[in-house]
């Protein structure tokens, strides 16, 4: 497995503060570190009894429940800001701070430290470990929205997924809230929803900007890249960063167009990317004539192939020769075991939380969607340091 790395590694022009991709370990070390992790994963494993291994996947949810519960409850924040004062703080007293009940806060946070995202010195002085600290709202790549996304609506359409949906073959979403997870988040009073959900996928990019930008270049350093369906622009918004020639397009449906102004303003990039509201389902604007390469992140794993093939299609009846798409998904069996086995639960949830006939692929299929959409270049695969791969197809 690991096909198609790019064992030297690319360096950008500018490799900016906020960046992570000067985190990365070279290609060896990740190597290792990935057979260490499926080795050491293995063994846990094997070394639990037949019944303890039933019993702990029978309980995994409750791991999920004790982290919302700390984040939605704003316990990671209560600890955090007094960890940020130099203070550890007492279950009793975050209890109080919050008006929860003292009892139950104490038992819940004694848990968050039995999954090991707090810490306690001493006797009751708790204290965020570095995973717990990524929870708090103000961190800078806080996972806050991530954690409470995969826990509300998500987790709901879960458990349809694995009931109704089984008879049905209709998403899990669609079982639970009677329309499909889209045209749900786009109704106004589910405008906060929709905006958690921007945020948590803005949350997602950041590790998957930095593993992208060491093992895949923009076709120049003063490329135009259209990020279709790109929510708030942070991943056309990362490659500006690091590419300060670059320019950029955000397009999106008009509401998450208008956050991605926002959002690209906040970054001082408004000069150089643009946000366009419209739909990838049909033709899309001229003005995308420019772009030399037409990057989409977890867009086609949205989608039935049919509907994949017509996003590709609208992209390559716009597109300019020589241009070239630039796909970034859960690519599957390219990786190890427990990176596979992710991958698998992913796909699950493409079922359970998207439209139906959202779905993960392996490279061969996506290879197909682009054939089928009358791309005749030979897609070529792009391994990051990630469970994430990218499929880069000229047009
Ligand atoms: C799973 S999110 C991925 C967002 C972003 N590419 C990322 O990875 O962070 C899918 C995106 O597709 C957008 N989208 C859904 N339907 C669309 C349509 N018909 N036209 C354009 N964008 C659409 C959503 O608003 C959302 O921003």
């Amino acid at each position: 497995y690991l096909v198609g790395t790019s064992p030297t590694g690319i360096t950008p022009p500018v490799v900016p503060p906020s960046s992570l991709i000067g985190q990365l370990p070279p290609w060896p070390i990740f190597r290792v570190a990935i057979a260490l992790n499926e080795f050491f994963e293995a063994a846990a494993w094997a070394t639990r009894p037949p019944s303890v291994q039933v019993k702990s996947l029978a309980t995994a949810y409750w791991q999920s429940e004790v982290t919302y519960s700390l984040t939605k409850m704003g316990i990671f924040d209560a600890v955090g800001k007094a960890g940020a004062e130099g203070v550890g703080v007492s279950c009793k007293e975050v209890a109080s701070g919050l008006s929860l009940d003292e009892d139950f806060a104490c038992r819940m946070m004694l848990a968050g430290e039995g999954i090991k995202l707090l810490t306690r010195q001493g006797e009751g002085s708790f204290s965020l470990t570095p995973a717990g600290d990524m929870i708090r709202s103000d961190h800078p790549a806080s996972l806050r929205s991530v954690v409470l996304m995969l826990n509300e609506e998500t987790r709901d359409a879960w458990r349809k997924v694995g009931t109704a949906s089984l008879e049905s073959g209709v998403s899990g979403f669609k079982e639970e809230f009677g329309e499909e997870f889209w045209s749900w988040h786009s109704k106004k009073g589910n405008r906060g929803k929709m905006s958690q959900f921007d945020n948590a996928m803005r949350a997602f990019s950041h590790e998957i900007a930095g593993s992208l930008l060491v093992d895949w270049a923009p076709p120049t350093p003063s490329s135009t890249v259209c990020d279709i369906g790109g929510s708030k622009g942070h991943m056309v918004g990362a490659m500006a960063q690091h590419y300060p020639e670059l320019n950029g397009v955000v397009f999106d449906v008009p509401i998450v167009a208008k956050s991605a102004e926002a959002n690209l303003e906040e970054m001082g990039l408004s000069q150089r990317v643009k946000a366009i509201g419209g739909s990838f389902l049909e033709s899309l604007p001229a003005k995308l004539s420019d772009c030399d390469a037409f990057y989409m992140k977890f867009i086609l794993h949205d989608w039935d192939d049919e509907t994949c093939v017509k996003i590709i299609k609208n992209i390559n009846a716009v597109a300019k020769e020589g241009a070239v798409i630039v796909s970034t998904d859960f690519i599957l069996n390219v990786d190890g075991p427990a990176m596979e086995m992710n991958k698998r639960l992913m796909d699950i949830n493409m079922m359970a939380a998207n439209p139906t006939g959202a779905r993960e692929r392996t490279f061969q299929e996506y290879s197909a969607l682009f054939k089928a959409a009358g791309l005749t270049a030979e897609p070529q695969l792009v391994k990051q340091r990630d469970l994430v791969s990218t499929v880069v197809v000229e047009i």
